[in-house]
């Protein structure tokens, strides 16, 4: 698990790098650009460069750049965005170092931007972390050009244009990058999904800035890149590992409790039982014969709440549908249930329409909704920031944890904490994904994970099955009961 800062943070963390390791500001941004241009060459062998530099500290790492290919004997092109009579010293000093090397061009109007070969790669150092505003003049000319030169484009750090941890406005003009290489951790802005087109495939860097800082620096935003996990007792038993009981299914997606049963089993509960309609009773013991099996005594869905005194842990709503007489067992359920559930799908929307049943949601639930299920959840939201500030608020009145599912999906805690997923692919989106899910957190709360480790582990383990598969099969060939397949622990 890594802290993710924002802006200010950001700048905080550099400046106490300089002062702390002790290093010249200077030579960290040398450092920076040396690690740039190492993965820009691995990534670019055969390429010529064109670099666009603004006038700040990203654009001081543009010319260190340009030093360092140049000196590799690299064909380089240089030109400098003259937006502000302003430089930073750290660009003052690299451009002095540059001068005598190569043709430093400016661009002052839209004149001076220059033909690209076709064999370039444009390197965006325009503006980095520190950007501020929407761009304007000749800083939005350029940005357009880039955009439109259809060659590819590499921006050092963070895309021009775009900002590390606010949302951006309608029509604000941002390169769209091929790549992103960032220094050292990832930044908010390329998490969400309204900037996908400004970030492309991104990478950190690492460039050595203060591991103290990291520790005496708070945040509420990780981000989960590994995961521990319990060992498991040599002399434990079944009952060590929790009796869970998966409600779901309804006539025509009994597939959906299949998924989520096989799940749960691969995910190493201790004993499962799937409560599901009548019409399923087959399908289940001879597709799933190590779960047990109760069926409800309606035939195509759910109607009548089981006893759920011996059950760890219950969880509910793949594939259940939405009747009226589904709607009543939840209500019963939900009244009777005293330990977490995991709540997703139908369960979901049942309650998003009977708002009286959220009040119901037992403490520390986990709560999976897809985008559509969330906004029936907490209505709309303006942008993506918006969108996890409402989900805090939902989480912390609910006391419950909600993921917001999707690329990097986030959990968020009802302590305000959002952590976001490394692994996981668009193979995933497909009909299915949600169930396996669904299955995997409800077995590692059977296990005696808590309901915010099971929700973490379980997302950034589904992605890394997810991830597995679409290696072995591709995004498109690959199926929900693949991700079940890859799932290793
Ligand atoms: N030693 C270090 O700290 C290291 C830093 N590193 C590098 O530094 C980068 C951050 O550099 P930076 O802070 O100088 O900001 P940068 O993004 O270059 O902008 C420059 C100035 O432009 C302005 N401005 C903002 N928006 C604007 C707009 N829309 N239109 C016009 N002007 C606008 C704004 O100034 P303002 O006008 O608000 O006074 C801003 O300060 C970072 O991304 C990384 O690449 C690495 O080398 C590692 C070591
Ligand atoms: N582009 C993507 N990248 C990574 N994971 C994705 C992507 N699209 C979907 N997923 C994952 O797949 C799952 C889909 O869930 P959901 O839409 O509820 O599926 P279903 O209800 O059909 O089972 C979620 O865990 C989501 O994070
Ligand atoms: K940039």
């Amino acid at each position: 698990m890594r802290k993710i800062f924002d802006a200010q943070q950001i700048r905080n963390w550099d400046a106490y790098t300089i002062a702390q390791e002790p290093i010249a500001s200077i030579d960290l941004m040398e450092r920076a650009s040396i690690a740039f241009t190492d993965r820009l060459l691995s990534l670019f062998s055969d390429k010529d460069f064109t670099i666009f530099c603004g006038k700040g500290n990203n654009g001081g790492d543009g010319l260190a750049i340009a030093r360092m290919l140049v000196a590799m004997n690299r064909k380089v092109e240089v030109y400098v965005v003259d937006y502000s009579a302003q430089a930073s010293p750290d660009f003052v000093v690299n451009y002095d170092r540059l001068t005598s090397l190569t043709t430093i061009h400016s661009i002052k109007t839209l004149k001076d931007f220059p033909v690209i070969g076709q064999n370039c790669v444009v390197v965006d150092a325009i503006l980095g972390s520190g950007t501020n505003r929407p761009v304007e003049g000749i800083l939005k000319d350029v940005i357009q050009e880039i955009n439109q030169s259809k060659l590819p484009v590499i921006s050092v750090d963070i895309a021009s244009g775009l900002y590390v941890s606010q949302p951006i406005a309608r029509g604000n003009t941002i390169i769209q990058p091929d790549y992103t290489l960032t220094f050292e951790a990832p930044k908010l802005a390329f998490l969400m999904p309204q900037n996908q087109l400004y970030v492309g495939e991104w990478e950190c860097l690492p460039i050595g800035l203060s591991r103290e800082y990291v520790q005496n620096t708070s945040t509420s935003f990780f981000w989960t890149d590994m995961v521990s996990l319990k060992k498991r007792a040599k002399f434990s038993h079944k009952g060590t590992f929790g009796h869970a009981l998966l409600a779901v299914g309804s006539y025509g997606s009994i597939g959906a409790a299949v998924l989520s049963a096989k799940a749960c089993l691969r995910s190493g509960v201790g004993l499962l039982t799937t409560y599901i309609p009548a019409c399923g009773y087959e399908i289940m013991q001879s597709s799933v014969p190590e779960a047990m099996c109760q069926t409800d005594p309606a035939e195509k869905e759910l109607s009548v709440c089981p006893d759920l005194e011996k059950y760890t842990v219950i969880g509910i709503g793949c594939g259940l549908g939405k009747s009226e007489k589904t709607k009543a067992f939840l209500n019963v359920l939900l009244r009777q249930v005293k330990s977490p559930l995991v709540l997703d799908a139908d369960a979901l929307n049942i309650m998003a329409e009977e708002a009286d049943m959220l009040a119901l949601i037992p403490a520390k639930s986990v709560l999976t909704p897809h985008p559509k299920e969330l906004q029936r959840l907490i209505g709309t939201w303006e942008n993506d920031f918006e969108k996890l500030e409402k989900v805090k608020v939902f989480s912390q009145k609910y006391n419950c944890i909600v993921l917001v599912k999707g690329m990097h999906t986030a959990v968020v805690l009802p302590n305000q904490e959002v952590h976001f997923n490394s692994t996981g692919n668009p193979g995933m989106a497909t009909g299915g994904s949600g169930d396996v899910l669904t299955g995997i957190i409800t077995a590692l709360i059977a296990q005696g994970y808590s309901s915010e480790e099971a929700a973490i582990i379980g997302v950034f383990k589904h992605g890394e099955a997810g991830d597995i598969a679409s290696q072995e099969r591709g995004q498109m060939a690959m199926l929900p009961s693949d991700i079940i397949d890859k799932l290793r622990w």
